[in-house]
């Protein structure tokens, strides 16, 4: 397996703390973590690729993610596979639960990425999500505030899923 670039932004830490669990499930693999706040340059290096962001505003991505947009949306994704995990908070803002993965998602494959990792929406309680296609997440739903006893379990799984689709 090639190597795997994880990048995430985070405002109030939590999603840090999230990367540090990922790394464990990810510590036998090469892999290299980058925080959006110091640039997107070197993702267009990485055919494997694990985005992450919180929601903020309504739906939308968090800070960091959004001052890299423009950069993000110009990156070619052909023969890139991503996986997505959204931080977000479904009981204060259950009418955009982790929406913020939608806006990346929607740009890797409008730029020729495969997205993997979809996961059930079973388990959540929210009243709308945009990052729901179907009856699934388009990538790895976590809340920490209300549900995050099972962050571990879910990365867990959600990491074994993805892997095997790696480039
Ligand atoms: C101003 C504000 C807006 C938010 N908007 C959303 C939202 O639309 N959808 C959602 O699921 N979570 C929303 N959240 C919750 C955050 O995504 C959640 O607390 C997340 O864990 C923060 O991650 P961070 O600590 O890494 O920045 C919002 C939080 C704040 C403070």
């Amino acid at each position: 397996m090639k190597k795997i670039g994880v990048f995430y932004g985070t405002t109030s830490g939590t999603t840090a703390g999230v990367v540090d669990e990922l790394e464990f499930y990810l510590r036998k693999d090469d892999y290299e973590i980058h925080n959006v706040a110091d640039g997107i340059s070197s993702l267009s290096e990485y055919d494997n690729l694990i985005l992450i962001t919180p929601t903020y505003g309504v739906g939308e991505l968090q800070a960091d993610w959004e001052n890299v947009y423009d950069e993000f949306c110009k990156i070619d994704f052909s023969g890139k596979v991503v996986g997505l995990i959204g931080l977000g908070n479904q009981y204060a803002f259950g009418e955009s639960f982790v929406g913020g993965i939608k806006v990346l998602y929607d740009v890797v494959i409008n730029n020729g990425g495969k997205v993997v990792g979809f996961t059930s929406t079973e388990g959540y309680h929210y009243e709308e999500s945009e990052a729901v296609i179907g009856d699934q997440f388009v990538g790895l739903a976590i809340d920490e505030g209300n549900q995050g006893d099972y962050t571990p379990e879910k990365i867990e799984n959600w990491v074994t899923e993805i892997k095997p689709e790696f480039n």
